[in-house]
């Protein structure tokens, strides 16, 4: 399972976090975020980390200009796009981006909602369901109704993200059956700044789980 800790703004923790387990960092390229951060920074974050960590910038409403341009600079693997971002517009940005991972994130607030994801999958890679909150785009903490997640299938790989801890994790788990999973508020001590102790004890808790279920297999 891909595990993606995103919000990281200072390279010592992209290191460190990556160090502990994780297969994914976000970066935040949305200015208004908390958590947002420049080309700069992200080159700083990204250059030591090993090739096989997915470097993924975090994109809302930017022009493909815009986001092709900050993708090159940076060094990031992969896009995900966590605004109104169209259909038509994915469709476009892997045309200008042939190589790169394109991950539409949906806001979810019902089970109506799930519906929009057909209209995606011919255009993305990847899907990344997280909570819809009335003012802020992400890392929220809010969480989603797992149950409705139960037999959700999309027809290509999806991350859950939303409100997700180390305590509530095997809660989420149990009962949905991502491809990864993604967390940013659950593992920080105040936006962009995360909590190193929180993140091993995430590892520990995937780990044990992942054990359980080798020994009950
Ligand atoms: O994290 C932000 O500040 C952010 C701002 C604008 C758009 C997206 C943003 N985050 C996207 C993510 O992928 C978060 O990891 C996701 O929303 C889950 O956050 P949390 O509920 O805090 O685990």
């Amino acid at each position: 399972m891909r595990i993606k800790i995103c919000g990281i703004t200072q390279p010592q923790q992209s290191v460190a976090i990556a160090s502990l387990g994780a297969t994914a960092l976000g970066f935040i390229c949305v200015p208004t975020s908390p958590r947002y951060v420049n080309v700069l920074q992200i080159q700083a974050a990204v250059a030591p980390l090993p090739h096989h960590i997915d470097k993924i910038g975090v994109f809302a409403n930017s022009s493909i200009q815009e986001i092709s341009q900050t993708v090159v600079e940076s060094g990031l693997t992969s896009v995900q796009l966590h605004g109104n971002e169209s259909p038509e517009f994915c469709h476009q940005l892997r045309q200008a981006l042939p190589d790169v991972e394109i991950i539409k994130a949906l806001r979810i607030r019902s089970h109506e909602h799930l519906q929009q994801v057909t209209e995606y999958t011919n255009y993305i890679d990847t899907l990344l369901l997280d909570a819809y909150h009335p003012q802020h785009l992400g890392g929220t903490g809010q969480t989603l109704d797992w149950t409705m997640l139960q037999q959700f299938n999309p027809g290509c790989p999806w991350f859950l993200a939303g409100g997700l801890t180390p305590d509530n994790i095997l809660d989420a788990l149990s009962l949905v059956k991502p491809n990864g999973i993604d967390l940013s508020s659950g593992v920080e001590r105040k936006p962009g700044d995360k909590d190193l102790d929180l993140v091993a004890k995430l590892f520990l808790t995937l780990n044990s789980y992942a054990s359980d279920r080798t020994i009950s297999a």
